[in-house]
């Protein structure tokens, strides 16, 4: 064992958050409840520095989501007392801080991902991790030889109801030979928010396939490239097909990625046009029956098992069965606990989501060939 970790007391990691926007709020509420409830007891978590480009800013945050810190300094397991920042460097070169959560727009993602590198300090970096695949394998080579673990913020693939899905599908083979997923991930934002919002921003890098794609793309990896039968084989092809905004972001995508060696394909669409619905957002076909899954794409909480009666003629299901869940976290926790394990076993990449797979997904989302605004990419 590593670090500050012994037999009896959890590993404690000491973040600092980069951000005070919104889901870096989730993020801090999500560290400040007890592993335990969630059955952790070999990890906790302290939020040590908070850093905006205002100090007014970092203050505010502090005070409204961390006045004692998060989990383990509410438990006396880190006596460090969380700091407000008001530039993110004075975060990444606190010497209390060892992750550095990154819930910054996507547009500033590559930049503030190289100052934590650059300071020695491990880097959780939100989805998406950076605007292209060179941007992404820059800051791998960097996070590489400076020791230091670094991983794409896609909380989707530590969800509690993902991970039972995925042992239903490729554990248990309830639905036989996987075949087709069917994912949507959609928020009707567009005419409803203002254009400056984060995913209809072309400053902030904005864009339905970059914003929203992430996640129904994890259900494709997770099941269908990560697919033992797959053998990490690359999609043979990656089909997009995009409709541009005023802002000059895409308003809606779709992306189709086959599998021949598992005679699998994968539908998956995302725009700013519609709203997915929480009763079904991705439907995944295998030979012998469905699967279809409740909640958010990114945050999904409730599944059905559907049978087919008669695999060979197909077409009639036996009853659904249901499959819940759902859990109080909004569920950032879940990827943080596995950082933390990683970092206190000295990895430098999460096997649940090493950096190929983060570089292959950056280089899928560039398909459609929405362009950046000038200067955006600091790395082609
Ligand atoms: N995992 C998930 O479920 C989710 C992930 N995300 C991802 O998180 C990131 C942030 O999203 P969200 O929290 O909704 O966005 P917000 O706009 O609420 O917050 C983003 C923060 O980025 C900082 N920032 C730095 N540079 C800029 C800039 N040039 N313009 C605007 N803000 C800047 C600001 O912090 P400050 O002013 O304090 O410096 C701001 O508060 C995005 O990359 C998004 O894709 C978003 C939602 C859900
Ligand atoms: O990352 C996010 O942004 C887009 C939303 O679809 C999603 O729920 C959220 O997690």
């Amino acid at each position: 064992m590593t670090h500050n970790a012994t037999e009896s007391t959890p590993y404690v990691a000491q973040w600092g958050i980069l951000g005070c926007g919104w889901i870096s709020s989730e993020f801090a509420k999500d560290l400040c409840r007890s592993p335990a409830g969630r059955g952790a007891s070999d990890i906790s978590h302290a939020i040590v520095a908070v850093g905006s480009r205002s100090q007014a800013k970092a203050d505010a945050f502090v005070a409204e989501f961390v006045p004692r810190g998060a989990a383990a300094q509410v438990d006396g397991l880190c006596k460090v007392e969380p700091r407000g920042h008001g530039s993110y460097a004075g975060v990444v070169n606190a010497p209390n801080v060892h992750i550095v959560y990154i819930g910054t727009t996507t547009s500033a993602h590559y930049d503030d991902a190289r100052l934590v590198l650059e300071a020695s300090k491990h880097c959780l970096v939100e989805k998406p991790a950076t605007l292209n695949a060179a941007e992404w394998a820059d800051l791998s080579t960097l996070a590489k030889k400076q020791g230091v673990f670094l991983m794409e913020g896609v909380w989707t693939r530590f969800n509690p109801c993902f991970l039972a899905i995925e042992k239903a599908i490729l554990h248990d083979n309830v639905i036989g030979d996987i075949r087709c997923i069917y994912s949507d991930n959609s928020l009707d934002w567009h005419n409803k928010k203002p254009d400056s919002t984060r995913m209809l921003s072309a400053e902030q890098a904005g864009g339905s396939v970059l914003d929203l794609g992430p996640y129904p793309l994890v259900y494709t990896m997770m099941l269908m490239y990560r697919h033992p039968k797959n053998g990490l084989t690359p999609p043979a092809q990656v089909g997009s097909t995009m409709m541009l905004s005023r802002t000059g972001v895409d308003l809606a995508s779709s992306v189709t990625l086959t599998f021949p060696q598992l005679e699998a394909i994968a539908y998956l669409t995302m725009n700013s046009l519609s709203s997915t619905p929480k009763q079904l957002h991705t439907r995944i076909v295998g030979t012998t029956g469905e699967i279809l899954i409740k909640g958010w794409t990114s945050r999904p909480s409730k599944f059905w098992i559907r049978r087919l009666v008669d695999p060979a003629e197909g077409g009639v299901f036996l009853e659904d069965e249901e499959v819940d869940c759902a859990f109080d976290e909004f569920g950032l926790c879940f990827e943080a606990d596995a950082v933390a394990r990683c970092v206190r076993d000295g990895l430098l990449e999460c096997p649940r989501l090493p950096h190929e797979d983060t570089l292959m997904t950056m280089g899928v989302r560039k398909q459609g060939g929405y362009e950046f605004l000038p200067g955006l990419e600091k790395v082609k």
